[in-house]
C-alpha cells in the first residue's frame, strides 16, 4: 500500500510537484501519464525515498520509504538499468535477495531470464550486453527480489516494440501471480492503459495530479487487447484529459483532418 499525501517537491524556482495525494491499495497496478517535466519521476522518487519532499509526506505499507527499502518491501526499475557492472546477469538479479537476506532462488532466477530471452546471457556481463537488454535483466531483478511494492519509471524505454510488449506480459504476469502493488510511469498512454487498474494523469507547471481514470477492461490483458474498441475508448478518453490540461485545442484539428 502506498500513500501520498500533499506531497510536494521544490527545486529552486521550479515547483516540480504541488500537493500531490495519492493512495495506491495492495495488490493494485497503477500506471502515471504526463507531459515531460510534470514531475513523474519525482513522484516516484519521492515514494520510493529517494527525494526528500519539501513538504508533505508518502507512505509505503504505512512506513516512511526509507524503512520499506531497507526491509526489501520496495524494488525499483529505472528509465535507465542500474546494474552492478562487475556482477553477471545472474548474479545482479539474485543480488538483492541475498542482500535482503532472503534465498537467492539461483534456479528461479535463471528461469526468469530464460523467460525474459536471456537465457544466453545469464553469465555474461553488462558490458557484453546491449542497452534493451541490461534493462531486461533490470526488469527481471527487481520481480526476483519480491519486494511488495514495485516502482517502474519509464522501465520499457529503451526496449524495441515486439520486446516492449514481451516484458510487458511478463510484468503482468508476474504481477497476477502475486499481490504486488506496482506504481508504473509511462510517456504512452496505450501502454498505461493496457497494464494499469487506474492511470494517474498529471500536468505540468506546476507539476500535479489532475485526474485518476479507472480502467474497465478485463484482465488477463494481451497484445490483442489492443485492438479492441474499448481499448481505443479508453486510450482516447485519458488523451482527451491530457489535452484539456495542456490548454491547447490540438485534438479538434487533428479531428477535422
Ligand atoms: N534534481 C533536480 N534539480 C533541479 N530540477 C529538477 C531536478 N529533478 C527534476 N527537476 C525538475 O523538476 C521538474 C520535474 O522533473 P521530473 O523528472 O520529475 O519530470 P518527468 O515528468 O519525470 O519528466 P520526463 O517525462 O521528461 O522524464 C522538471 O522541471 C525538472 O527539470
Amino acid at each position: 500500500m502506498i500513500d501520498v499525501e500533499e506531497l510536494t517537491v521544490r527545486f529552486d524556482d521550479v515547483l516540480a510537484l504541488d500537493g500531490a495525494s495519492l493512495s495506491v491499495d495492495d495488490g493494485e497496478f497503477l500506471t502515471v501519464v504526463g507531459p515531460s517535466g510534470c514531475g513523474k519521476t519525482t513522484l516516484l522518487r519521492s515514494v520510493g525515498g529517494l527525494q526528500t519532499p519539501t513538504s508533505g509526506e508518502a507512505r509505503v505499507g504505512g512506513d516512511p520509504p526509507e524503512t520499506a527499502q531497507s526491509a526489501g518491501d520496495l524494488g525499483f526499475v529505472f528509465q535507465s538499468h542500474t546494474l552492478f557492472p562487475w556482477k553477471t546477469a545472474l548474479e545482479n538479479v539474485v543480488f538483492l535477495r541475498e542482500l535482503a537476506g532472503r534465498d537467492p532462488e539461483r534456479e528461479r532466477a535463471r528461469e526468469r531470464l530464460d523467460t525474459a530471452g536471456l537465457g544466453d546471457a545469464v553469465d555474461a556481463y553488462p558490458r557484453e550486453l546491449s542497452g534493451g537488454m541490461c534493462q531486461r535483466v533490470a526488469i527481471v531483478r527487481a520481480m526476483h527480489l519480491g519486494a511488495s511494492t514495485l516502482l517502474m519509471d519509464e522501465p520499457f524505454g529503451e526496449l524495441d516494440e515486439l520486446t516492449r510488449y514481451d516484458m510487458a506480459a511478463s510484468v503482468l504476469e508476474s504481477w497476477r501471480d502475486s499481490d504486488r502493488t506496482v506504481l508504473f510511469v509511462t510517456h504512452s498512454v496505450p501502454e498505461a492503459v493496457l497494464l494499469g487498474d487506474q492511470v494517474i494523469v498529471m500536468a505540468d507547471n506546476p507539476g500535479r495530479i489532475v485526474d485518476r481514470v479507472d480502467v474497465s477492461l478485463p484482465r488477463p490483458r494481451e497484445e490483442s487487447t489492443m485492438d479492441t474498441a474499448g481499448f481505443a475508448e479508453q486510450v482516447a478518453e485519458i488523451r482527451q484529459v491530457l489535452r484539456q490540461n495542456r490548454g491547447d485545442d490540438e485534438g479538434a484539428i487533428y479531428a477535422e483532418r
